[in-house]
This record gives structure tokens, sequence and C-alpha cells, in this order.
């Protein structure tokens, strides 16, 4: 289901629950070995960092002896500049290694975790069917979490390899920067670190004009994520009911449906591109024109020639450092504005999935035969009734049909048996464990045939020659040689076969309370009477409840359920069933 609403403004207590959608990995009991992981990748970058300031050190000293034209100095130099470089790389190189097997690490705790969330409690199906909110669950799982692994451990660990470059380079910057003198309306004035200083006002006026345009980023990145997975869903749809808008000869209209997804997602695209080029015109302009602060912060300097090429060398490399680690967060800022909305999308699934039911419809697990009502009122999502039980007795083993005009509840009535419904009140009371549900359209996973029949077992549930006996009771004997052909079997089973694929699961699994619903609808009259005669042959003592329009399974049936008018009515249903429709051989 989508459902594309701009995103709201978020609060800061909002934003902060935003973030706190990072947390549950490092708290969890698998944390030790990543936060092993972690520390170890902070202690190279802390290396790293070292080394960086050592280069500067070590550039002073060479281009200082190479200028005064001492080669056996720079000889000298040179084997320990070897030696750090190969240091140096080691760690980059093990810090990018330990940085991917982490993200993949938390990745997969994290997917685990959601959809351990998404398919428990039905949440899935509240998602879809609109007693829960979210939209794109299946962007949330596999593209969000990715993002957010991937992002947030690159930009954490840049931040804090930002913080102590910073820190290092500062240090560097006002030891060697010196200080500057000046008179100003007729006060001797003395800055000591200016160099640092000046430095750091230039980089954060850079950055608040760099915040300023790109913060609308955020919100235009996030409203792409949505549209983009809006698109994808309407391709899967396409693909889903490719025979249905083949056969309405539908190509035009998916064409606009599609084109009105395009031009949203370029609408918005090209704010996304303003905003983008905003934020790279100044980083960019700032990146370039960097140099030139420096080299007037060092005027002063060089008219009292106080300033040698090998210090130049490394107040220019402890520039660049404080510069870049201080520009970090305006370098980042797109990729952060990605990470808050992919947070942002993600509380908003944890919020959803979490969200607890709440229905005033009770269903008890009596663990006996039989079905029992009580005051049941199921209504519409808008509050509307749509129909009303006051009390219905199931005895165990007997049969009843379900009739009622379309749109008067009955696929409703078995939803809220299910557990699926959740609008109304009453009590339904039921062996919940022994019950199966056959819908209308059977489920058939991709995969084997025989894990087909089996599902939601697993595929070995059973012996071969029980897969064959109940593909020949539905008259499908030609596919038993098939139950090791993998396909899709959804798009390969005509409607009627998937249907008696379905009966044929309940022969496996024999349960004791049975509801089908429209479930032979796409057969013919003689495998209806077929189906239907194997089934009470074989399970003789299983509660069937079915509901069906057609007049083919009534003769099997000897109870009838009337949904008329919101109320029901009950009744023996051979006296309502035509002569024509007497059962074979039940
Ligand atoms: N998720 C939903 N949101 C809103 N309305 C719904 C939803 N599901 C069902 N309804 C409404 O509830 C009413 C009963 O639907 P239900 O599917 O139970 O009818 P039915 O008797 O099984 O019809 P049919 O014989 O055509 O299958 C219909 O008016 C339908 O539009």
């Amino acid at each position: 289901m989508r459902r594309t609403d701009p995103p709201a403004r978020h609060s800061i207590r909002h934003s902060l629950s935003d973030w706190a959608v990072l947390l549950p990995y490092w708290r969890s009991r698998e944390k030790w070995v990543p936060l092993a992981m972690l520390a170890t990748i902070v202690g190279l970058s802390f290396v790293y960092v070292r080394t960086a300031v050592w280069f500067g050190r070590w550039n002073q000293h060479f281009f200082d002896a190479m200028f005064a034209y001492r080669v056996e100095t720079c000889l000298w130099l040179l084997p320990a500049y070897i030696g750090v470089c190969i240091l140096s790389s080691g760690c980059y190189v093990l810090q990018t290694y330990l940085t991917q097997v982490l993200s993949m690490r938390w990745r997969l705790w994290n997917t685990r975790v959601y959809l351990r969330q998404y398919l428990s409690h039905t949440a899935y199906y509240r998602m879809e069917h609109g007693a829960a909110t979210g939209d794109n669950p299946d962007q949330r799982i596999a593209d969000d979490l990715s993002q957010m692994t991937v992002l947030s451990l690159r930009m954490g660990l840049d931040g804090i390899q930002a913080v102590t470059t910073l820190l290092s380079f500062s240090i560097v910057l006002w030891d060697i920067g010196g200080s500057i003198n000046f008179n100003c309306l007729g006060h001797h004035i003395h800055v000591s670190g200016y160099l640092l200083l000046g430095t750091v006002l230039a980089t954060l006026g850079a950055s608040v004009v760099m915040e300023r345009l790109g913060s609308p980023l955020v919100e235009a990145d996030y409203r792409q994520q949505h549209f983009d997975a809006d698109l994808r869903a309407d391709l899967l749809d396409i693909r889903r009911n490719s025979e249905q808008i083949a056969f309405c000869r539908g190509e035009d209209a998916e064409k606009l449906r599609l084109s009105h997804n395009l031009r949203t997602i370029a609408h918005n695209w090209r704010s996304v591109v303003t905003y983008t080029w905003r934020a790279n015109f100044v980083g960019d302009l700032f990146n370039g024109t960097a140099s030139i602060i420096l080299w007037v912060l060092l005027l002063p300097r060089l008219a009292a020639h106080a300033l040698t090429f090998g210090e130049y060398s490394r107040i220019n490399a402890a520039f660049m450092q404080v510069r870049r680690s201080l520009q970090w967060f305006m370098n980042n800022y797109t990729d952060l504005a990605t990470l808050r909305s992919v947070l942002q999308r993600l509380h908003e699934f944890e919020r959803t999935v979490r969200q607890p039911s709440r229905t005033r419809i009770t269903r008890i697990d009596t663990q006996a035969p039989g079905l029992d009502i009580h005051d049941l009122v199921l209504d519409r999502p808008d509050g509307g009734r749509l129909v009303q039980i006051p009390a219905l007795h199931v005895g165990g083993g007997e049969r009843w049909l379900v009739r009622g005009a379309s749109g008067s509840g009955k696929s409703t009535l078995l939803r809220a048996i299910a557990g699926l419904w959740e609008h109304g009140h009453g009590t339904i009371a039921l062996d919940i464990g022994d019950s199966m549900f056959l819908p209308q359209r059977a489920y058939l996973p991709p995969g084997s045939l025989r894990a087909v029949l089996a599902y939601p077992r697993a595929a070995d549930s059973h012996e071969d020659v029980r897969y064959a006996a109940v593909l020949r009771t539905v008259n499908l004997d030609r596919h038993v040689a098939r139950l090791d052909e993998t396909a899709q079997w959804d798009a390969v089973l005509s409607p009627g076969e998937a249907q008696r694929i379905a009966i044929a699961r309940v022969l496996l699994q024999r349960p004791g309370l049975l509801f089908m619903d429209e479930a032979t609808s796409a057969l013919d009259a003689d495998n209806t009477r077929r189906v239907h005669a194997a089934l009470l042959a074989a399970l003789p003592r299983t509660t069937i409840i079915s509901i069906s329009h057609h007049d083919g399974p009534c003769a099997f049936y000897p109870h009838e359920l009337l949904l008329e008018g919101g109320r029901v009515i009950t009744r023996i249903a051979h006296d309502t069933c035509p002569q024509d429709a007497a059962p074979h051989s039940p």
C-alpha cells in the first residue's frame, strides 16, 4: 500500500527519537563484537591522524633541508617517510575492511529484527489493509536499512576522525602560526594563534551559509524517496496484473498513471537539483578559495620576513587539515540530509509495526471442535455498521454454507474469525491452532510444487506418496511428476488449478476447522462436486464453513448462514438447494 504524504516538519523531540533508531544494535546481546570492531576502527583512525601530524613535521624538516641544499639530510629522512607511509596505508585498508564488515553485520541484524516485527501480529497485513498506517515497507526493509548502516557508520567514523584531526592540527596551527600585533583606535592589540582563529572563523562562516542553503534538501530528499518507491510499487502492480491489464487493453491508462508518477518525481527532482547545486556551489567556491584565506593570513609574517619554506609547507598542511575537518559538516551535508530522511522513515516504520491492535473483537482459543460467536458486531473502517451476529453455535463436524449479497460482509466475517478484522466488538471462540482459512485466491509462493503444497510447513513435511495422493484426489494427476519442479506457480497454474492446489493443502494438513471463502469458485461443476466429496470423505470430523455464491457446493452443506440487511438468518440449506445440485457421493 502506498501513501505519499508530504513529510511533516519534525520537532526536536521527534528528531531525537528518529536518531534513536540507530541504538538497538549497540544495546543488543550481540553488542560486544561490534563494539570491539568499532573501538579498533576508532583506534586506527587515531593512528592515521597521528601519522598525518608526523608527515607535517617531516615536511618542514625535509623542505628546510632541501632549500638549504643539505642533500645528505634529505636522503637520511626518506626511509622514515616510506615506513610511515606503509603504516598509514595499512591503517586505512584495515579500517575500511572492518567498517564494511561491521556495516554488513549491523544491516543483517537490523533486517532480521525488522522482518520479525513486520511478520509478527499480522503487521504486514494491517499495513496493507488500513488498520495500521505505513507505506512501502519493502523499501524500508530492503533499502533504508542498508543506507542507514552504511551512511551512519561512514559519517560517524568520519566525524570522529574529523574531530581528532581538528584537535591535533589546531595545536600545530596554534604552535607554529604565531601571533599578530596591531593598533586599533589607539589600542595595541595582540592576537595569539591568529592563524587558527582566522581558519575557524572563515570555515564556520561558510558552514552557516551552507546550512541555510542546504536545509530544504532534507525534506526534498525525503519526498524523493517516497515518490521513487511509489513508482516502483506501480510497476510491480503492472507485473502482478499483467494479464488483467492486457485483457482490458489498459496500456494507455497505465501510461497515464505512470506519467503522473513521473511528473511528480520530475517536479520534486527539480527542487533536489536546485538545493543541491546551491549547496555544492558554496562548498566548492569555499574549497577553491580557501588557499587565498591562508595567504592573506600569512601576509604579516611575510612582511616581517619570518617564514621559511619548510614552515610554510607545515602551516599549509595544518591549515588544510583544520579546514577540512571543520568543513566535514559542510562536505557531508547531502549525506547527512539523506541519513536524516532515512532515519525518519525507519522510525515511522517502527512506530507502525509496534502499533498495538485496538480491536474489541475477542478471540478465545477453546482447543475444542466447532465455533461459537457471541454478540458480534462488525463495523466498516469508517465506523458504519456492517453486520451483527447476536449468537451462533456451530457444532464440531458441522458444515455451514455462508450466503448473502455481494458486500454484505461474508468475507469480513471470516477475516474477523481469523483475527484480521479489527473494527467492531464481540466474542469468537474456536480452536485457533487447528483452523485453516482458504481465500478465493490461493497463495502460491515461488519454489517447488512440493513446497507450494506443504506451505506454510516445510517442503519435506510429508511423504512423497501423500503429495501424489492428494494431487490425484483433486484431479491434478499430471502434476504428480512435477513435485520437484520450481516455477512461479501463480503465473503457471490456472485459477481453478490453483484452487485445487489449495484444497490439496487442506487434505495434507487435515485441520479440525476449515473456512473457505469462494475457494472453489473457479472450478467447473464436476470438479466442484469432486473436491467437496473428497474433502468430506477425507475429513469427516472437520467443521467446514464455506462462503459461496454458487449452488454447486450447497448440497454438501446441511446448514446455511444468510447475511441480509446487516443481520444473519440460520436455516437448513437443503431446503434452498436446487435438486440438481445434490451430491453424487458425499
Ligand atoms: N479494508 C477495507 N476498507 C474499507 N472497507 C472495506 C474493507 N474491506 C471490506 N470493506 C467493505 O466491507 C463491506 C463488506 O465486504 P466483504 O468483502 O465482507 O463483502 P462480501 O460479502 O464478502 O462481498 P463479495 O460477495 O462481493 O465477496 C464492503 O462494502 C467492502 O467495501
